[in-house]
């Protein structure tokens, strides 16, 4: 798939541009701060209705608007698609395919499919686990749209259960047992929608470990195919591990949740918060060097250029998963190159120039390899105009 125009409306520092787009590479190169990031942004977020760069919804809007408009048309299969979402200052987005209006905004998730690599994507190894867990989250939600109703029903059960634990953890007597009784039922709704997150969090987990390996032999040097390992971490498992024994089924997944929050329940009622669910999970990244060798976590241990390399295969694992599902993703590489040095800049050049549509943001054109020639835009002050 590829995006052949986007317009924007009010969308970052855009009070309004139009920009008509190809298959192949297409490069925007500008100082800094001048759009380009914003440019990209603008379809990553059509593909997933969320930032690469920022968690809510606010600093999108351009300063003084009260609403921005994202509108992109989308090429796939040689069908032509407008695909289009208001995003709304304090009230409800909105999202409309061929100018007519959707049930549901989330229902626009997936129809683009973006894999974007940034300077921020180091967080993905040295970062918190809820960066790990939301990149497992947006592939799954990419892969099967549906799961974006599941995920959202979560955060949602989660909310409430963390209010119910504070009340019951404060009330005594029968207002205790009412709140417990309470809290059974939730219990029970945390447990079956976990457990479907959980099995689908581990199923791509195991889809997603070869490509893993074959990404980072490829963007590590003098690395084998052995060396990167990845493995999930569930708070309701000691360690998961799928190679070594069969997935387990969502039904033994349910049943372990609640058989752990009832081991924890004094603990969460002291704190008051949900210590169990998929909300606590990881994504555990191990390095070695080569098969049979002891392996080590890669934070902490890793040095900067193992570290890059390890972000680098998770997210090229991704574009290649999603590939093999059928239907190329969108890539954006915003400001990825000057990160690297010359021969990562170069693999990586050569391991995407091949996709449907690559986008590309760089300071200086020196920045943009040679093998990702192709078309380029010049951006400055919010101008962008095509250039040889
Ligand atoms: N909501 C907003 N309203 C108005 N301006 C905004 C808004 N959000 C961001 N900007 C402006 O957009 C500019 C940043 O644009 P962008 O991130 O696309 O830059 P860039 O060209 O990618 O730069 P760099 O090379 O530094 O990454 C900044 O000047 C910032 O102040």
């Amino acid at each position: 798939m590829y995006v052949s125009h986007l317009s924007l409306h009010d969308f970052r520092s855009y009070p309004t541009v139009e920009v008509p787009l190809e298959a192949g590479v297409t490069a925007f190169v500008g100082r800094n701060g001048q759009g380009k990031t914003n440019l990209v942004e603008a379809i990553d977020y059509l593909s997933r209705l969320q930032s690469h760069r920022v968690a809510s919804d606010a600093p999108l809007v351009r300063a003084g608007a009260d609403q921005a408009v994202v509108r992109a048309a989308v090429v796939r299969d040689g069908r032509t698609a407008t695909l289009e979402v208001e995003i709304n200052a304090g009230r409800a987005n909105k999202a409309r395919i061929n100018r007519s209006p959707l049930p549901r905004t989330r229902d626009l998730v997936g129809l683009v499919r973006t894999v974007v690599f940034s300077p921020e994507d180091l967080t993905l190894v040295k970062g918190d686990p809820s960066d790990r867990r939301r990149f497992l989250d947006d592939l799954m939600i990419l892969r099967a749209p549906r799961l974006a109703g599941v995920r959202s029903d979560y955060d949602r059960v989660l909310k409430q259960r963390n209010s119910l634990l504070k009340t019951a953890g404060l009330a005594r007597g029968s207002a205790r047992e009412g709140a417990l009784a309470t809290l059974a039922v939730w219990d029970d709704h945390l447990a079956t929608i976990g457990a479907e997150i959980l099995a689908q969090r581990l199923s791509l987990v195991e889809a997603l470990r070869p490509y893993v390996g074959k990404a980072y032999e490829t963007v590590a040097r003098g690395a084998s195919r052995d060396d990167a390992e990845i493995t999930y971490r569930s708070v309701v498992e000691p360690v998961v591990e799928p190679v070594e024994t069969t997935t387990p089924t969502q039904e033994s997944l349910r049943e372990a949740i609640l058989a752990e929050l009832a081991r924890r329940q004094k603990d969460e009622l002291d704190r008051g918060i949900s210590l169990v669910g998929p909300h606590r999970d990881d994504l555990l990244l191990f390095l070695g060097h080569g098969a049979g060798a002891e392996r080590l976590p890669v934070k902490g241990y890793a040095s900067h250029g193992e570290s890059w390399s390890f972000a680098l295969a998770l997210r090229l694992a991704a574009y290649d998963l999603l590939r093999a599902d059928g239907d190329d993703p969108i890539l954006i590489l915003d400001d990825v190159f000057a990160e690297l040095d010359s021969q990562r800049r170069v693999q990586l050049a050569e391991l995407v120039a091949d996709a449907e549509q690559v986008l590309v943001t760089a300071a200086v054109p020196e920045d943009v390899p040679e093998a990702l020639a192709g078309a380029r835009y010049h951006v400055t002050a919010g101008e962008v105009t095509r250039g040889e």
